[in-house]
C-alpha cells in the first residue's frame, strides 16, 4: 500500500505500528511532526476495511477517525481516498462529517453506508444524538482512531467525546460489547503534560529519559511522570480493551529535527516590520502564527498591499472560505516557488496541528505561542516528509526572559537553554521598508475600519427596519458604541487621501530596495554592488543584495549554548 503512493520505504511510526494495529492490539502511537502517523493507523483501518469482504453487505463501518479540526479531518479523508483508489473500495466508502457544512448532505452520504468515517467530535455528536439509527451502526465500529489524541484531550474538547463514547458504549450491540470494544488508535507528536501548561504561568519540570516500545504502565514506573500522567488519562477516557502498546519513536525528539529553529528579537512595535523584512528578503512558502485573530485580520491586507500575495485563515471564517483559503495558499505558492517569491499563510492556531501543506519553508511565530505543544505542533508544518525547514520567533525582550526561556526550557528538555539562531537585521534596508510598511498598514486599517462600519450601518439599518423605527440616532444611544463608531469613523481615510497614499506606495514599491555597501551584511560580509549587478545577483527588489534562503543562512549561523542554573 506505502508503494502505491509512490513512497520506497515505510517511515519509522509506519513500521512499528502498522503490525500491531493490524493485529488487533491498542495503540498509542508518537512521532514527529511530519513522520506519516495518518498512514500509520490509516492503512491497518484500509486493510481491515477491504478484508470485511463485500462492502456492500455492510451497513457498519469499520473505522471511525476522530480529528480536532475541520480542515485536518478533510486533509485526512483526502489521504485515504487517495490510498483506496488502489483497492476495492469505492471513493464513497469514506465520509468526512465537519461541522461548517450542510448536515443533509452528511446525512445522505452516511445511506451509503460508509466504511470509514472522518468527523470532528461536535458534528459527529449531532449526528448520533440526532438519529439513533445513524448512534447504532457507528456504535459497531471496529476501530476508533483518535488523531492528535492530546488536542482532543485539552480545553473542554473532551466533553464532547465523553458524550460521544458513553453514547456509542451504550449502543453497542452486545456481541460486540462481549468481544469488548473497539479497537483504540491514539496517535499524535505530543503526549508530555508539561508541554500543555501556559508559558506565561507555568514552571516546567524535568522531563527523563524514554524508552523505546514500552508498555503504558511501564512508562509510569520508568519515572517518565508528565507522559505517564497523559497515558493514564487516555486510559481513563478511551476505555482501551487492554493496556495500550505505547510506540515512541522519537523518545529524546520534541520539535521535529530537521526543523532550525531560529529568532528575530524585536519591540512589539516591530513585529509588523520584522515579517516584511523576512518575506522580503527570503522568497518561498511562509506560514505565519498570530495568537489572535485581529492580528490575522490586520496582518493579511497590509502584506497584500505590500505586493505579498497573502491569504488568511482562522477560525471566525465560514468552512468553505478556509478551505477556499488553503487551496489559494497552495496555488500562490507554486506561483511564487517559480518566480523565486514568497507567498505567505497568516494563521490564527487553527492550522497548528496536523495540516500537511507541501513544501512550507518557514513557519514564523508572529506571537509566542501560549503553550509549548502549540510551539511544536505549529512548527512542524514545516520540515515534513524528511524535508528541512525553518521555524523563526518574533520575539520581545520581555518574552525573551521569561516565556521564551520557559519554552526553551521544555523544547531542550532542561538540559540547556540553547540561545536561538539569530538572523542578523540590515538596517538599511529596514528603513527602506518601514516607509513602504507604514502606509500599506494604514490603509489597511482604513480598510478594516470602513468594512467595519459597513456591516454595522446595515446590522443598525435591518434591526431599525425590523422594529419600524425611522430615526437611526434612536438605535445608537449607547454611548460605547457611539465612540466606537467616532473612533472608527476618525481612522478611516477620505477617498482622496486613500488615492494618494497608494499612488504613493505604488511608487514606492516600484522602486527598487538599495542595500548600502556601509553596513554589515547578514551572511557574507561586505558585497560590491556592482560586481552583483554585473553577475545579475540580486533578488529583484533588493539592489546589492545577494539572494540567499533563510535555511542556508540559518546552517551556517551558530547558536551559542548555555547550560541553564539548576533552578
Ligand atoms: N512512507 C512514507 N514515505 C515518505 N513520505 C511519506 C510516507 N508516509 C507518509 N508520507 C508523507 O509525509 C507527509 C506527512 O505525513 P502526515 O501528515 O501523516 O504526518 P503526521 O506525522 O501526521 O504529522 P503531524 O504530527 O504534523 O500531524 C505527508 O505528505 C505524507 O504524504
Amino acid at each position: 500500500m506505502i508503494t502505491s503512493l509512490g513512497f520506497n520505504k515505510p517511515t519509522e511510526i509506519q513500521k512499528q505500528t502498522i503490525p500491531a494495529a493490524l493485529e488487533g492490539t491498542d495503540v498509542i502511537g508518537k512521532a514527529i511532526t511530519g513522520s506519516g502517523k495518518t498512514l500509520a493507523y490509516g492503512i491497518p483501518i484500509v486493510e481491515k476495511a477491504i478484508s470485511t469482504g463485500n462492502w456492500e453487505t455492510q451497513d457498519t463501518p469499520t473505522g471511525i477517525i476522530f480529528a480536532p479540526t475541520r480542515e485536518l479531518a478533510s486533509q485526512v479523508s483526502k489521504h485515504l481516498q487517495q490510498l483506496i483508489k488502489y483497492s476495492s473500495l469505492p471513493a464513497n466508502s469514506i465520509v468526512t462529517l465537519t461541522g461548517g457544512l450542510s448536515i443533509q448532505k452528511q446525512e445522505r452520504l452516511l445511506r451509503y453506508n460508509p466504511r470509514i468515517i472522518i468527523a470532528t467530535p461536535g458534528r459527529f455528536l449531532e449526528l448520533i444524538e440526532k438519529s439513533t439509527d445513524t448512534a447504532t451502526k457507528f456504535a459497531s465500529t471496529d476501530i476508533v482512531v483518535f488523531d492528535e489524541a492530546d488536542r482532543l484531550l485539552q480545553d473542554g474538547h473532551f466533553e464532547e467525546l465523553d458524550k460521544i463514547l458513553e453514547l456509542l458504549n451504550n449502543y453497542r450491540p452486545k456481541e460486540k460489547l462481549q468481544s469488548k470494544k473497539w479497537q483504540s488508535l491514539v496517535f499524535s507528536a505530543t503526549f508530555s503534560k508539561d508541554l500543555f501548561g501556559k508559558l506565561d504561568s507555568t514552571k516546567p519540570k524535568p522531563e527523563t529519559k524514554n524508552n523505546k516500545k514500552r508498555k503504558a504502565s511501564e512508562v509510569e514506573e520508568s519515572g517518565d511522570a508528565e507522559t505517564a500522567e497523559v497515558l493514564q488519562l487516555l486510559g481513563k477516557k478511551l476505555r482501551f480493551r487492554a493496556k495500550p502498546s505505547f510506540i515512541d519513536v522519537n523518545p529524546t525528539d520534541v520539535v521535529a529535527d530537521k526543523v532550525i529553529e531560529a529568532m528575530i528579537p524585536c519591540g512589539n512595535q516591530e513585529r509588523d516590520l520584522m515579517l516584511y523584512y523576512f518575506v522580503t528578503l527570503y522568497p518561498g512558502s511562509t506560514l505565519v502564527f498570530t495568537n489572535s485573530i485581529d492580528s490575522v485580520k490586520r496582518l493579511a491586507p497590509t502584506l497584500t498591499n505590500l505586493g505579498v500575495p497573502t491569504v488568511s485563515l482562522h477560525s471566525s471564517m465560514v468552512q468553505k472560505q478556509r478551505l477556499r483559503a488553503l487551496e489559494r495558499f497552495q496555488k500562490n505558492c507554486e506561483t511564487a516557488a517559480k518566480q523565486h517569491k514568497s507567498s505567505v499563510l497568516i494563521a490564527s492556531d487553527v492550522a497548528a496541528r496536523g495540516l500537511d501543506l507541501p513544501n512550507i519553508n518557514h513557519v514564523i511565530h508572529y506571537h509566542l505561542p501560549r503553550s509549548a505543544d502549540t510551539y511544536i505542533h505549529r512548527s512542524g508544518r514545516t520540515a515534513r516528509a524528511g524535508k528541512q525547514g525553518v521555524s523563526l520567533i518574533l520575539c520581545s525582550p520581555q518574552e525573551a526572559s521569561g516565556a521564551l526561556r520557559k519554552l526553551r526550557k521544555i523544547v531542550t528538555k532542561n538540559e540547556e537553554v540553547d540561545d536561538l539562531k539569530q538572523l542578523t537585521l540590515d538596517t538599511d534596508i529596514l528603513d527602506q521598508l518601514k516607509e513602504r510598511l507604514d502606509i500599506a498598514a494604514k490603509l489597511a486599517k482604513s480598510e478594516i475600519n470602513s468594512q467595519h462600519l459597513n456591516k454595522e450601518e446595515s446590522w443598525v439599518q435591518k434591526a431599525a427596519e425590523e422594529l419600524g423605527i425611522e430615526d437611526l440616532d434612536d438605535l445608537q444611544e449607547d454611548d460605547f458604541l457611539k465612540r466606537d463608531r467616532k473612533r472608527k469613523e476618525g481612522m478611516k481615510i477620505t477617498k482622496n487621501n486613500s488615492k494618494a497614499m497608494r499612488a504613493e506606495l505604488k511608487q514606492l514599491l516600484s522602486r527598487p530596495i538599495r542595500k548600502s555597501g556601509r553596513r554589515s551584511y547578514i551572511a557574507s560580509g561586505l558585497n560590491n554592488i556592482a560586481k552583483l549587478l554585473i553577475q545579475n545577483e540580486n533578488t529583484d527588489n533588493i539592489v546589492g543584495y545577494l539572494q540567499q534562503d533563510a535555511l542556508s543562512v540559518l546552517k551556517s549561523t551558530k547558536s551559542k549554548k548555555r547550560k541553564t542554573s539548576k533552578d
